[in-house]
């Protein structure tokens, strides 16, 4: 075998593999480079096989190598560019920058800057309802696809999941599942999320509350600015602890996050929103030492929280566990411990950082438009006179201005704005939104996009404009005068069978927590404090992520003794 056919031998390989791998795809990524890392290596050695007269020293089974080696990733690379590019490409008929039709590192450098949600925004405004967003991906912005892709007649979890759990534990939680396991874990989630146990939970949320009150009185006695943002979350972690595993974490009691563990939670999600754009980086990555350092850490923690409510028991209201655990025993299966255990944790994960980043939201937009927030205050006044029931949720109802303000936040500040992939199983390729979604693709309906779309909300989608829910309201058809506001254009909770599982807790937890804040407390901004740009730095993590926002609080007249 001479030179060229060392050449020609390693091209043809580049050309087979990946004529396999499109048919059999990589989960991971160390497979494939050891296998192409060996087709050279066993290249080479058949070059000297066949032809023996060939010289061997180091030098020249070097340079074989390497140059069989680099004429196969070559090839394979070429390749696999070509096939993305070319016309016959299942995805060829959708538009979209030649970057992300090339590589996943398009959409992955955005995800590791969190301007995910922004770039895809700014991809619909350019291409339109439909964008290809990678090789194998597109993104649909609009109401139909929220129906058709996420709805019950829609399509699973894409690979963007598979990753979501702990490691360490052998079974997935409620986020990662899909199909029969999905549903069986659901409807235990489901009955724990009934208006009874939403009446149990309410009352460990108004203890929360109170302690939170307390704090705050006391940062307004001592005139000391507050990161509101970081105190958001330390409620919402409070609460979904208690809620979780019956308590156990005291952030807002120490007045800070004392063994840095939220600081490694945030992290982990970080870390895990850049992986799920390439799923089969995952596996890979957990082989490098000191990788599963974080989630070993979190399921240390997560197994003493439970070890600590299996001795404690049932308190006086049920928590999550009781229900998670089935211990009514309402399920032929029971679930295991593990899965328990893995869905608490899910829980503190899910429920802390999207409740705190819509609270912080809000709190930001009263900051920013005195004029709202003086009508959501007179209006939370006017329902609690005395403050009395302001830890219920039984007048929630009546805070019309206050829901209005606080659906205009989760739309312009959507705290999973852009959410994870579903995929089309093969067979069930269809049209949405006008083009054909081909089997295999893996689908995103990026919320923030769709919410603040011109077609679902208009005029002024850009704007903050609580008055557009109530004048929806006041019209029979929800339309008004050529406004668009689109009920269905609206999901700040996802939608379908996988939408949010405790999408009624936290509306109550919100709304409790905003009407107390609101009706106690005058906020500023500290001078200086650049919190007027606080919004624009938020970073779209898979959970949206902010940084502080500092604030002098102040007991309003009334209040002071
Ligand atoms: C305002 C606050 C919240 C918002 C905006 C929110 C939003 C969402 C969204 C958009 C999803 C779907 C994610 C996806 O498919 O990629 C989701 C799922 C989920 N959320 Fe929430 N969430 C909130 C609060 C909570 C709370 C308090 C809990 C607490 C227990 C919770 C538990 C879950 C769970 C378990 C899932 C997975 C559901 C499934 O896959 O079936 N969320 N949430």
């Amino acid at each position: 075998m001479s030179s060229n056919e060392l050449i020609v031998g390693a091209a043809a390989l580049g050309l087979a593999n990946h004529a396999y791998f499109r048919r059999f795809e990589p989960g991971n990524a160390h497979h494939p480079v050891i296998t192409v890392v060996l087709q050279s290596f066993l290249l080479v050695g058949a070059l000297h096989y066949l032809d023996p007269e060939r010289p061997l020293t180091l030098f020249s089974a070097l340079r074989d190598y390497i140059t069989a080696f680099f004429v196969l990733v070559s090839t394979l690379t070429a390749s696999i560019f070509t096939y993305r590019l070319a016309p016959w490409h299942p995805l060829a008929h959708v538009p979209g920058p030649l970057g992300a039709k090339l590589s996943k590192v398009y959409m992955l450098r955005h995800a590791v800057t969190g301007q995910r949600s922004k770039v895809l925004k700014a991809l619909h405004d350019q291409y339109g309802e439909v964008v290809r967003i990678g090789p194998n991906e597109v993104s649909i912005a609009s109401a139909e696809a929220i129906t058709s892709v996420l709805g019950a007649g829609g399509y699973p979890k894409g690979p963007f999941y598979k990753y979501w759990g702990d490691p360490t534990f052998p079974a997935g939680n409620l986020l990662t599942l899909t199909g029969e396991p999905h549903t069986h874990r659901r409807r235990i989630w489901n009955r724990g999320m009934t208006a009874s146990s939403l009446k149990d939970f309410e009352a460990i949320l108004s203890l929360r509350m109170t302690l939170m009150l307390e704090r705050f009185d006391g940062f307004a006695a001592e005139q000391k600015p507050v990161d509101l943002a970081e105190w958001c979350n330390y409620l919402t972690v409070d609460f979904m602890g208690d809620v979780a595993f019956g308590g156990g974490f005291e952030l807002m009691r120490d007045g800070e996050d004392r063994d840095g563990m939220f600081r490694i939670v945030k992290m982990g999600i970080k870390a895990m929103s850049i992986q799920a754009q390439m799923p089969w980086i995952s596996p890979t990555l957990k082989l490098l030492p000191g990788f599963k350092e974080v989630p070993e850490r979190l399921h240390e923690f997560s197994n003493s929280r439970a070890e600590a409510r299996v001795k404690a028991g049932a308190k006086t209201h049920k928590d999550m566990w009781y229900h998670l655990m089935d211990e009514e025993g309402k399920e032929t299966r029971r679930p295991t411990l593990a899965e328990v255990i893995i869905d608490g944790g899910l829980a503190i994960v899910a429920g802390s950082d999207t409740s705190a980043m819509t609270l912080a939201s809000f709190l930001w937009r009263m900051l920013m438009h005195p004029e709202i927030h003086a009508r959501v205050r007179a209006e939370v006044d006017k329902v609690y006179p005395d403050g009395e029931g302001i830890l219920s949720s039984d007048k929630h109802n009546e805070l019309v201005f206050l829901s209005a303000c606080l659906s205009e936040t989760l739309r312009m500040h959507p705290p999973v704005p852009s959410g994870g992939s579903r995929r089309v199983p093969s067979g069930q390729a269809k049209v949405v939104s006008g083009t054909l979604i081909p089997d295999n693709t893996d689908v995103f309906v990026p919320t923030y996009a769709i919410q603040l779309s011109p077609k679902n909300f208009y005029p002024a989608p850009e704007s903050f404009d609580p008055d557009r829910w109530l004048r929806a309201h006041s019209s029979s058809d929800g339309e008004v005068d050529g406004e668009v506001l689109n009920q269905a254009a609206f999901v700040p909770f996802s939608f379908g069978p996988a939408n949010c599982a405790a999408k009624n807790l936290a509306w109550r937890e919100v709304t409790m927590a905003c009407a107390a804040l609101v009706r106690r407390y005058d906020m500023s901004f500290v001078k200086n404090g650049g919190g007027e740009r606080w919004a624009d730095e938020v970073k779209d993590f898979y959970v949206n992520q902010c940084d502080d926002m500092m604030v002098d609080i102040r007991l309003r007249d009334e209040f002071k003794v």
